[in-house]
This record gives C-alpha cells, sequence and structure tokens, in this order.
C-alpha cells in the first residue's frame, strides 16, 4: 500500500494502474470510479486506516481494451510496473516486496498503441502559450514523431484549435479560461500545467537538448510564446513517457499566413472533415478519400483541413496530382505496392519506445520494401517528374539509404511468415535465419519427437492401449490416464516407474524420472530460444531505432504519393478539373458541383445540376457582392457551400468538380450555412448569428471569401431586413472581400443592383400543373417571388392552413406590408376559411382514387360508390 500511494502521490490526477503478478489493480477512489465508468467490477481487499479498501482489477493481457475505455471515458492512467522479477525481490529477503515503478501515464494526447489509436487520424497534442495578444501553438503527434509550431494573434487561438482538433491541450493554469470555450469545441481534453513549465528560457535549454543542437537558429527565429508552447509540451511528453520519451522530428514552423483561415462555425458548416451529425462519414473528406493506406488518409485529412496559400506550394501538389492522372499505368502500380506498406511511421515509433511487437518489424520491413517498389514504379516518365513526386522516391529508393536497405533485406530473412503479436510469445524469427536459435528449436523439437516415442512405448510396456501424454502449464508434460488406466499404473509393478503427481476429476496424472528429465530439457531449450527471439528482437528493434529520421521520411513520402494517386483517382471518378491558381482576387467557376451532394442526389437517381459563379473582389472579371434568391429548397445553401469548397478544395492541392476554376488565393473562407444553435454557450440562434457575423465583419480582409446564408432571419422582419442590409452593404463597401449573400427578403435584390460591384442571382424553379418544380439552376438577376407557401403545400401543411397563408400574403402584398396590424381585423375569420376548404367525403372518396391502378372491377364499384356518396349529399 505504500509503494501504491507513493505511486498515486505522484501522479494524483491519472487513475494508477498498479501491477501485481497478472494484474493490473486499481485501488481506493480510483477503483469506484473506474468500475462507474467502463462497468469492472468493485471488489474490496485487505483494510486501509481500519476500512476495506475498494478494489478493481484488470487481467494484463487485456490493458489495452481497459485503457482505451478509460481514455475515452476522458481518464488519465499511471502505469506502475514490477520493476523486476520477483526472484530477484526475493533475494533480499523472503519479506521484500518487488520494486514497482510508473512506467508511463497513457493520455489522449500521447497514445502510440495501434489498438488505442485511429488509424485514419492523427493523434495531437497540443500546447497553448500566450504573450499578451500574441499567442502560439505547438503540437506534436506521438505516434508518428510530427511536431510543429506556429505564432498566432491570441484571437485566432480558437480559429487554430479547430483546425488541428488536438485530443489533448497543455496550457498553464492561469490561460486556461482564455482556451476552455476552444478547447470544448474541438473536443479536446485540458490538461493544466504549472506555469514553471512554460518558461521560455527552460524551454529553450529544453529544446536545445531534446534535439542535441547548441542553438535553436537552425530551426527557425522563435518568440517567447512559441518557446513557452514547445516547452509545455516536450515536457510532459517526458513526463507522461517516464523518460523514454521518443524522438521528435525537428520542429516544423508555420509562417503565421500558411494556411487558409477556416474557423470552427465554417468548419462544421461546410461540413470538411466531419459531418453535421459529427461522422467522417458524409463530410468533404470521406467523399473525395481514395488513398489506400492509414497514413495517407491522416495526411489528406490534414490538407482538406488546412489548405494553403501559398501558390508555388499549392501548384507543387496539384503537379504530383497530375502526374498521377496522366500516368494511369504508374498510379495503378503505385497503389498495388501500397496497399501492402503499413503503417511506417507508428510501427517505428513503437518500436523506438521500446512498445513495439513482432508486427511493427513486418510493418518497417514492408514499408520500406513497398516504398521502393512504389518509387520504382514512378521512374521513367518521359517528362519532367514533378518535386513532389520525384522527393517522395529519392526519400523511398532504398539504393539511395543503403542501412535502411540491409535493414529490410535482414528482417526480409528473419521474421517468420505468420507473426504473434507479442513479443513474448516467441516464434517470429523465421527458421534458418540465426544459427543459435536453430540449434535449440532443433534440441527442443527433437525432444519433442522423443516424447511422442515415450507415448507409444509407455503403451506397449504397460498393456494400456490408450495411454496418453499430455502438456500443461503447470506440470509441463505428463502422463494423463483415467481414473482405470490409473488403477494399473499405481499397481505394482508399474508404480515403480509411474510416480502420481495429481488426481483430477476425471483424470489422474503421472510422470516418470525419463519424462521428468525431458520436460526440463524442453522447457531450457524453449527457454533458450525465447530469449534468443528476444535479443535478435531487440537487435531489429535498435536498428529501426537508429534509422528512425530515413524511415520517418519514408513514411512521409508513402503518405504523399498515396494522397497525390488518391486523388487522381477521385479526380478521375469525379470528373474534376485543375484550377488555375493565380494572384487576382477572382473566382470564376464553370460548372461547378458540390462533391457531397452531387452523390447524395445521384444515389437518389437523379442528376445534379452544375453551376457557374463569378466572384472578383475588385470588381473587374465579376461582381464582388453576389445576392443570391431563390425559394427555399431551390439550392441555395448548396451553392454558397460549393463556392467555399471549391476554393478549400483547391487550395488543398486537389483538382475540383468544375468545367474550369480560375481562383485568386483566398486567405480566409467564412462560411454561415446551416443554422446552428449555440446552447452549450447559453447563446440563441439569433445571438450565435450575430457574435458570428461580428467576427467576420471585423476580419474579412480583400482576400478573403465569405458565403452567408439567410443572416438575419431569426429576429423581427425589419429589424433582420435591417441587419441583412447593413451587413451586404459593409461586405461591399468596408470588407471589400469576395461574398455571397443568399436571402429571402427580395428587398436586398434592389441594393444589389445599386452597389457598384454587387450583382443578383437566383436559383430558378417554376411552376408547372399548380406544383413547385425545382431546376437547381443559378440564373442571372433576382427571383421573381419566393414561393414559400408552395413549399409548404409541398411539405404536407395542410390545406386549410395553405389557403389561409394564401389570403394573408395577397392582403399583406396589397397593403405594401405597411399595415400588418390591421389586416388581422380585414380578414375573414379563420373557421370560415376552414369551413370553406374542408374537403367533402365526395371529394375525398374522388381524390383516393387512382384509374391507372383499377381493375375494371374494381372501377365499377369506385362508381357505385361515388354515386352514393352523392346522393347522400
Ligand atoms: N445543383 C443541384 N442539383 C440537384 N439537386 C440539388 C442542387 N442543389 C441542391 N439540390 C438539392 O436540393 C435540396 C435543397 O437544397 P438546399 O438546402 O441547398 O436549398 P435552399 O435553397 O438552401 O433551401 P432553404 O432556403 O430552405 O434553406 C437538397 O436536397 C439538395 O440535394
Amino acid at each position: 500500500m505504500a509503494q501504491y500511494l507513493a505511486a498515486k502521490a505522484e501522479h494524483p490526477d491519472s487513475l494508477v494502474f498498479f501491477r501485481m503478478g497478472d494484474f493490473y489493480e486499481i485501488f481506493f477512489d480510483d477503483a469506484v470510479k473506474a468500475s462507474a465508468a467502463i462497468g469492472i467490477t468493485l471488489t474490496k481487499r485487505g483494510q486501509h486506516g481500519g476500512e476495506p479498501i475498494p478494489m478493481a482489477g484488470v487481467p494484463w493481457h487485456q490493458a489495452e481494451n481497459y485503457l482505451s475505455k478509460l481514455i475515452r471515458a476522458g481518464f488519465k492512467v499511471a502505469v506502475c510496473e514490477q520493476l523486476e522479477d520477483p526472484a530477484e525481490a526475493k533475494k533480499r529477503g523472503a519479506k521484500s516486496i518487488v520494486n514497482r515503478g510508473v512506467v508511463r501515464v497513457v493520455t489522449p494526447g500521447t497514445l502510440t498503441e495501434e489498438g488505442l489509436l485511429d488509424a485514419r487520424s492523427a493523434n495531437r497534442l497540443a500546447a497553448c502559450a500566450f504573450d499578451g495578444e500574441s499567442a502560439a501553438i505547438a503540437w506534436a503527434d506521438v505516434s508518428t514523431g510530427a511536431f510543429e509550431t506556429r505564432a498566432i494573434a491570441a484571437r485566432d487561438v480558437e480559429e487554430e484549435l479547430a483546425a488541428l482538433s488536438p485530443a489533448e491541450l497543455l496550457v498553464v493554469e492561469a490561460d486556461t479560461p482564455r482556451v476552455n470555450e476552444a478547447a470544448r469545441i474541438s473536443g479536446a481534453v485540458v490538461t493544466q500545467r504549472p506555469a514553471v513549465k512554460a518558461d521560455a528560457k527552460a524551454a529553450a535549454r529544453r529544446i536545445k537538448s531534446a534535439f542535441e543542437v547548441a542553438a535553436l537558429d537552425a530551426f527557425g527565429e522563435f518568440s517567447d510564446a512559441e518557446l513557452s508552447a514547445m516547452g509545455l509540451l516536450l515536457d510532459y511528453i517526458e513526463l507522461t513517457q517516464a523518460g523514454a520519451a521518443p524522438r521528435l522530428m525537428p520542429p516544423r514552423r508555420n509562417a503565421e499566413r500558411a494556411f487558409m483561415a477556416i474557423d470552427a462555425a465554417t468548419r462544421a458548416g461546410l461540413e470538411i472533415e466531419r459531418s453535421t451529425r459529427g461522422a467522417r462519414e458524409g463530410s468533404l473528406l470521406a467523399c473525395i478519400d481514395r488513398t489506400v493506406t492509414s497514413a495517407g488518409g491522416r495526411m489528406l485529412a490534414e490538407r482538406i483541413g488546412r489548405p494553403l496559400t501559398d501558390r508555388t506550394a499549392i501548384t507543387a501538389r496539384l503537379d504530383a496530382v497530375q502526374f498521377f492522372l496522366d500516368e494511369r499505368g504508374k498510379r495503378e502500380g503505385v497503389r498495388e505496392e501500397l496497399r501492402v506498406a503499413g503503417d511506417l511511421a507508428r510501427a517505428v515509433t513503437r518500436l523506438a519506445l521500446g512498445r513495439g511487437g513482432p508486427r511493427d518489424l513486418a510493418q518497417v520491413r514492408d514499408g520500406l520494401s513497398a516504398g521502393d517498389r512504389a518509387a520504382a514504379r514512378c521512374a521513367g516518365t518521359n517528362g519532367d517528374t514533378p518535386g513532389e513526386i520525384a522527393r517522395a522516391c529519392e526519400a523511398l529508393s532504398v539504393a539511395a539509404h543503403p542501412d535502411c536497405a540491409s535493414l529490410a533485406q535482414t528482417l526480409a530473412r528473419a521474421l517468420a511468415p505468420e507473426l504473434p503479436l507479442l513479443t513474448r510469445d516467441g516464434g517470429f524469427i523465421a527458421p534458418g535465419y540465426d544459427a543459435v536459435l536453430d540449434e535449440s528449436r532443433a534440441l527442443r523439437d527433437d525432444s519433442r519427437k522423443v516424447i511422442a516415442a515415450l507415448q507409444a512405448s509407455y503403451a506397449e510396456e504397460t498393456g494400456i492401449a490408450g495411454l496418453k501424454l499430455k502438456h500443461n502449464g503447470v506440470l509441463g508434460y505428463h502422463i494423463d490416464a483415467t481414473t482405470k488406466q490409473a488403477e494399473a499404473l499405481m499397481a505394482p509393478p508399474l508404480n515403480a516407474r509411474f510416480i502420481h503427481r495429481q488426481t483430477n476429476a476425471g483424470s489422474i496424472r503421472f510422470t516418470t524420472t525419463e519424462l521428468a528429465e525431458l520436460d526440463a530439457k524442453i522447457s531450457r531449450a524453449g527457454e533458450a530460444s525465447l530469449s534468443r527471439e528476444l535479443a535478435l528482437f531487440k537487435d531489429f528493434a535498435a536498428r529501426a531505432a537508429a534509422q528512425e529520421k530515413d524511415i520517418r521520411a519514408a513514411a512521409e513520402a508513402l503518405a504523399s504519393l498515396d494522397v497525390a494517386a488518391g486523388l487522381a483517382v477521385w479526380a478521375e471518378e469525379a470528373q474534376a478539373t485543375r484550377p488555375e491558381i493565380d494572384d487576382t482576387t477572382a473566382l470564376l467557376a464553370e460548372a461547378a458541383r458540390h462533391p457531397v451532394a452531387e452523390e447524395g442526389v445521384r444515389r437518389d437517381g437523379q442528376g445534379f445540376t452544375p453551376n457557374d459563379a463569378r466572384l472578383d473582389a475588385e470588381g473587374k472579371s465579376g461582381p464582388r457582392l453576389m445576392v443570391v434568391t431563390g425559394p427555399n429548397m431551390a439550392g441555395k445553401s448548396t451553392y454558397l457551400r460549393q463556392i467555399a469548397l471549391l476554393a478549400v478544395l483547391a487550395q488543398a492541392g486537389s483538382y475540383v468538380p468544375a468545367k474550369k476554376l480560375r481562383l485568386g488565393i483566398v486567405d480566409r473562407v467564412f462560411a454561415r450555412v446551416g443554422a446552428s444553435d449555440d446552447l452549450a454557450r447559453g447563446r440563441s440562434t439569433f445571438m450565435t448569428e450575430m457574435v458570428e457575423t461580428a467576427a467576420i465583419l471585423h476580419q474579412a480582409g480583400p482576400r478573403a471569401l465569405v458565403v452567408l446564408d439567410e443572416i438575419g432571419r431569426g429576429t423581427a422582419t425589419f429589424d433582420g431586413l435591417a441587419i441583412a442590409w447593413a451587413v451586404a452593404e459593409h461586405l461591399h463597401e468596408a470588407n471589400k472581400c469576395r461574398a455571397v449573400f443568399a436571402t429571402h427578403y427580395h428587398e436586398l435584390t434592389r441594393l444589389a443592383d445599386k452597389l457598384e460591384a454587387g450583382a443578383n442571382a437566383h436559383l430558378r424553379a417554376k411552376e408547372w400543373k399548380g406544383d413547385l418544380v425545382f431546376l437547381h439552376e443559378v440564373a442571372p438577376g433576382a427571383a421573381d417571388r419566393s414561393y414559400g407557401i408552395q413549399v409548404a403545400k409541398l411539405a404536407g401543411v395542410p390545406k386549410s392552413a395553405v389557403e389561409r397563408a394564401r389570403a394573408v400574403l395577397q392582403r399583406l402584398e396589397a397593403n405594401g406590408g405597411a399595415t400588418r396590424v390591421d389586416i388581422a381585423d380585414e380578414l375573414p375569420l379563420f373557421a370560415q376559411v376552414m369551413e370553406e376548404n374542408k374537403t367533402s367525403p365526395l371529394e375525398a372518396a374522388l381524390d383516393a382514387i387512382n384509374p391507372d391502378a383499377l381493375s375494371p372491377k374494381q372501377a365499377l364499384d369506385a362508381l357505385y360508390k361515388l354515386k352514393s356518396l352523392k346522393d347522400e349529399n
């Protein structure tokens, strides 16, 4: 208990998993919490301070499963291991206790195990530090070694965290209120750290020692906030990994303006990485993802989530996609190799941390060799190979990395075809690789043959034909006799040779001197081969760790080939085209589509109508502000989202679903599409909308792209119209950015006509036989009317209410909407409308008849019924 309490005192915020033999035991409050959270049985054991100690336990070999549940339930777990063999402890005295210590704290942001991670998402640990109005965010993915930092303005922290969606966020106690909201939105667990851990000077020393450099200049010039954030991060990783910290890649420093800014509401509204329902399915990412490796999936998510703003970098990505579109054979070849490549980056991390298993070695072998073959498949192009492909091939070609090559070759010879999950099970080294191992295995196997022969000879000797030799963990090899057979063995003369060991219900076990000796020999040989295998494993893991840098570079190269090839596959399927990126402020799209909505519409067996869009902040090649009107359900929201998604896709380095797109770089995209109550924050829909509108009007510069759907709808009509009017004017006159504004206020169409760079567009619909037909087609000019009532009718609003609405509308229109109070008096009573519109039984019966579906007999019956109803009237 003293040992346990010491471990708990060191890690008061974590549940302590206390290793005792084959179990991890959890005590006191921890046990109560864990049992409530994941349903493990709560028991009691011994006493502490006169009270029974609550306890729960999990078998160690199933620990990963329980860990994953606890982490998901928001806990951190400190794993306290036995640090020596119990036999070692005994040497210090019969009563001495095995040494134990916390070897690791498992937290949401520091996971490395395959079973705890989502293969297709990054698992980021972020740290945030503030320095007045400036801030910095550093993040690492411990599972892959990625490490980045970025200096930003304090007010952009929420946006940056939304882009990163870290699993865990570190912050000093005093700054917690500044990030709580952002953490809630991005779903990160906040971990408070003491302020000393964020000291910039100490942080600089820590970074230098972690990367073994004398000065930080090589990595860039860091602000104090950046140093603090990186310091918090490195310190925490060291703490949680109990000294066995993984080697991260040197910090990659991202310039403030490297990425297109996309705030959390825009991400949600555009459904970039997750659909409104919160799942990956139904998002833009899921729609275009054709990657075949987990690392490729992670890189694509990263690119789509953080589109670039640098034209050269975007062009480089597009060149790579184009390469795989032009070179279809190479693309399919590369993808074939990638399919067997495994997850190199995560495997090498586990190996370097001493948490790897035989299958991680296999992933290194497969990744390196698949990479080499993939690089070979790219070779021999007629034209120039794009830079991104060439660099990837260089990182993958084993000829350029002899140490990796020899590691891969060695592993190819050394590993057995079928691999166990854990090293301790042995049997992962192939026969013929190591002479020493082969020898002890032969000894073990030969002895097993002798045992098989013994069974036959004992059967003959005793005259008991069915006598069996068996093996178990406690007795080793033994003779397993039935009660009847045992009688013979225990009677003279056989009892002189057969020694009784154990009696169970239905079976009695014996041994002989000869058998015991053989058993000991086999078990010695087994131990010898296992320890030889473990030594070989350690050696391989060390070799992999020594090549960590090259292996990580290869992993990244594999992922980038996968992303480029995957995007090419999608571009072909979706008939996407290469966007032209330039330095103008235009967005000129021809026949563009919304990739996700199109999929949905197609599934329903319909066609998706492509639409053009022309915008230009300078008002030269298109309007700066476009006001879009049209009936509900006509496709306004889809059109707005589609325009924003074109920019996201293009700047992420992907082709776009359009016949043509010319895009001047967008530095920020704002989308307010689809209502979102923010009840958790205690704000009403309208308040949320206004807060967000305020942010847009403050932040949108000339390179921004703003799409707003029905701003101002959540309040009184005239207030709403007034706000919408003012916002539209502000965007046009003050922000001067590309903007699309969908509205039901027809008054705004007049504003658009008046503004110097404003224009109207509408979604076409037409009435056909009294019903409304949506054409989903965008045409210039304002919609002639709103058709709200027709849509209500389509939606099945009762006929009486629809008729009433028509009447109210007529009066309103006649009065110019000004004397709304009076019309309440002028209109006939609703009861009267109900009466007028009541359907007679005869009409109802008529409505129910579908002539095409009637047999002659049914038709005749129907006629009689109608006649009788008429007579009743
Ligand atoms: N270009 C298109 N081609 C085919 N179907 C489309 C197109 N655009 C939208 N749709 C379909 O029309 C439906 C309505 O679209 P959307 O939600 O964009 O309408 P809306 O005008 O914004 O409606 P509201 O004003 O009620 O919000 C959706 O189900 C969508 O799939």
